[in-house]
């Protein structure tokens, strides 16, 4: 018996339609979903999940795959409160959903229960970006090029080299030629040096992002074990597909060859990480990998946002020099037009900001549904200072990791050196922290323990170092971590923790404020139920807030939301702020290579302006001040409204300059004063 569908009625036709397909069929053809910004792309994702469990599809063979683990987490709640809704208990019974998460970090834990039949270790570790430079950066002094006389490229730029020619499955030569021209020359040593970064990542028994999708594709390529993890899945839907990348488009027909269960879903507009390899190709070449091509549904109706607010997105996407997707519409009331806000420099449009913000708050709008948004995180650094001196309270996200902080690190090397005592790199961190440690002996301890069998057991043979008197302690902690004396999972945390802390002490001197991370790196932990899947689930997404921001607010403390781009990637607020809506910072300065790039750059504020549901301010600094000046210099630079916005489109915003200066005789509004002594006088000086 099939049960009423009462729970599909609030979707439009298109949303029901894709929620629908092939759900109790024999076999459910592939499908893509174009889903415009704002189209409730992520309820009708959940919806179709939770029509698939409730028309009988088991949740243990549901594949879930979205770009961040919040966004999984958020996914899974909604399909089990609808599921909950339609089944009553019988959905708790079917069980959770237990393989929702991000592309690598499903790739993560298929290949450590594959490890064995691929020639891996399953104890492996993880690496991330930071970590994988610095292994990068290692074999590169091995193999003499940081020595050489013209400047090698960076570890960073080696590591981005690198990291391209995997994920877009392209040549070395191809990578350089297009996107590191300036590299050219190093092609043969850059060869070399992958090869070195290959073969120490395996003897030290990590691996990097990118292994990950790779390791992955790779075993896809084997047709048992094809069929294999294929074969663990019914259903296998992929949110926010444009920005998936080769590898990861290769995983999924690997999964699914004939495209049987496959769904994704995504927006070619908004596509803003090609500079991770991302391509929008995946989306548009989808439906002619399977005969018969896969089914096309589109939402394109907005429920987000106001109908002036869209038609200034739509203006501006408008302008795209490739367009896939059409206009989105919307029956929302037209609103007021979105503004564009002129004020003279960046700390009046943080000012600007925070009164906006403030008669918001006034007039009900409470700060958690009001986004302060920009390209890069450096850009909100005059609002922060500002926000700080009037005491409001926000949480920012996209800036500094909470992972990057050196004493979490520390705390994570520690265990990770437990975990996988091959992890080189985690090695020499923890080695570094204790006194009568330097490089040399790091070096030589690492080697005596590697070759052996058994390292921790080599290492506790070990004679302690000379004038290194916390060595007993180290092995002891490394011990007791080992071999579940320290109290097993999250417990061992708190062991950890004690080693860690006389050392944080001794190395810093805001040590009080870097403890408070600790215990949220604590309390964290205590949320995953092994070490294994705790510093593998950190590393691959790590938690975006840092307490070294304003403090973090409680859960039920009001607070603005402050957010790089493509951090609010999926997100709507009722007020959205955009900062430096100028040339230089939107298109940043660095993204103005290739026109592939300034397109993603215009997709970028098109995404920031989509946030928006009711009010949407672009903030226009007239100009900038030069860095490396004197607290009284006054150097400055003019800076042009964004060449998104030209001027054919200004009839879309309402234009304001802020602050008004009342208008006086004489007086043009909004000048400088006709003569600015203090500059005249600073300039005697100079
Ligand atoms: N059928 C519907 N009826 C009414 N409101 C809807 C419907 N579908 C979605 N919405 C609302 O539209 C808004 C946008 O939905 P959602 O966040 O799922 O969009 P999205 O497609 O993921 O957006 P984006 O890609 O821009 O992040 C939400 O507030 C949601 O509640």
């Amino acid at each position: 018996m099939s049960l009423p569908a009462t729970y599909l009625d609030g979707l439009n036709p298109e949303q029901r339609c894709a929620v629908e397909h092939g759900v109790g069929q024999s076999s459910c053809p592939p499908l893509l979903v174009i889903a415009g910004a704002g189209s409730g792309k992520t309820n009708t994702l959940a919806h179709r999940v939770a029509h698939l469990v409730v028309n009988g599809a088991d949740p243990h063979r549901i594949l879930l795959m979205t770009f961040s683990r919040r966004a999984a987490a958020e996914m899974t709640r909604r399909v089990e409160r609808i599921a909950r809704r339609v089944m009553g208990d019988g959905a708790a019974r079917g069980g959770a959903l237990s393989w929702a998460g991000t592309f690598h970090g499903i790739g993560a834990r298929l290949l450590r229960e594959h490890a064995e039949r691929i020639g891996l270790d399953p104890a492996f570790t993880i690496h991330d970006r930071e970590d994988s430079a610095d292994l990068m950066n290692l074999v590169r002094h091995d193999l003499g090029f940081s020595r050489t006389e013209s400047r090698f490229p960076t570890k960073a730029t080696c590591l981005s080299i690198y990291s391209r020619c995997v994920n877009a499955g392209q040549s070395l030569d191809v990578v350089l030629g297009a996107n590191y021209p300036w590299c050219a020359g190093w092609s043969a040593e850059l060869k070399q040096l992958f090869a070195g970064y290959v073969e120490a990542k395996q003897r030290h028994n990590v691996l990097d992002y990118d292994d990950l999708l790779l390791y992955w594709a790779q075993t896809m390529t084997e047709p048992s074990l094809a069929a294999e993890i294929g074969g663990r899945f019914d259903h296998v839907l992929v949110d926010e597909y444009q920005d998936t990348n080769a590898l990861q488009a290769q995983v999924l027909l690997g999964l699914k060859p004939d495209g049987g269960g496959l769904t994704v879903v995504g927006d070619d507009a908004q596509s803003i990480y090609s500079f991770r390899a991302a391509t929008v190709r995946n989306i548009l070449d989808f439906p002619k990998a399977f005969s018969p091509p896969a089914r096309i549904v589109t939402l394109d109706r907005n429920y987000r946002s106001t109908q002036a607010i869209l038609g200034a997105a739509n203006g501006v996407i408008d302008l795209a020099a490739e367009r896939f997707t059409k206009n989105l519409w919307t029956d929302r009331a037209s609103g007021s037009p979105p503004q564009l806000v002129a004020v003279r420099d960046e700390a009046d449009q943080a000012r600007y900001i925070t009164e906006r913000v403030l008669e918001h708050r006034e007039s009900g709008t409470i700060l958690k549904q009001q986004a302060v948004l920009f390209r890069t995180s450096s850009h909100s650094a005059p609002l922060e200072l500002e926000l700080t001196r009037r005491n409001i309270p926000f949480v920012k996200f996209g800036g500094l990791k909470f992972l990057d902080a050196a004493h979490v690190k520390d705390m994570l090397a520690l265990l990770r050196f437990v975990q996988n005592p091959r992890d080189r790199v985690a090695g020499f961190r923890v080695l570094l922290l204790m006194q009568g440690i330097g490089p040399a002996s790091a070096q030589k301890t690492l080697d005596a323990i590697t070759a052996a069998a058994d390292p921790l057991k080599a290492l506790a043979a070990l004679p302690a170092p000379p004038r290194a008197p916390d060595w007993r302690d180290f092995v002891d902690a490394v011990g007791e971590l080992r071999d579940g004396r320290a109290g097993g999972w999250p417990a061992e945390i708190e062991r950890a923790r004690l080693w860690y802390e006389p050392h944080l002490d001794r190395i810093h001197d805001d040590a009080a404020t870097r403890r408070a991370d600790l215990v949220q790196l604590a309390q964290i932990a205590s949320g995953y139920p092994s070490r294994e899947r705790f510093l593998t689930e950190l590393t691959l997404d790590p938690p975006d807030a840092t307490s070294d921001q304003a403090g973090v607010p409680m859960r039920d403390e009001d607070y603005l939301i402050l957010s790089t781009i493509h951090s609010a990637k999926g997100q709507e607020w009722k007020s959205v702020f955009v900062l430096n809506v100028v040339d230089g910072c939107m298109p940043s300065d660095l993204g103005t290579g290739t026109s592939a790039e300034i397109e993603e750059e215009r997709r970028l504020l098109y995404v920031a302006m989509t946030r928006a549901k009711d009010d949407l301010h672009l903030v226009v600094p007239q100009r900038f001040f030069t860095h490396g000046q004197n607290v009284m210099g006054d150097r400055h630079v003019y800076a042009a409204r964004s060449r998104f916005i030209p001027d054919r489109l200004l009839n879309l915003f309402e234009r304001v300059s802020w602050p008004r200066v009342a208008a006086s005789p004489g007086y043009p509004t909004r000048q400088a004063p006709p003569i600015d002594i203090g500059a005249r006088m600073r300039g005697m000086w100079r």
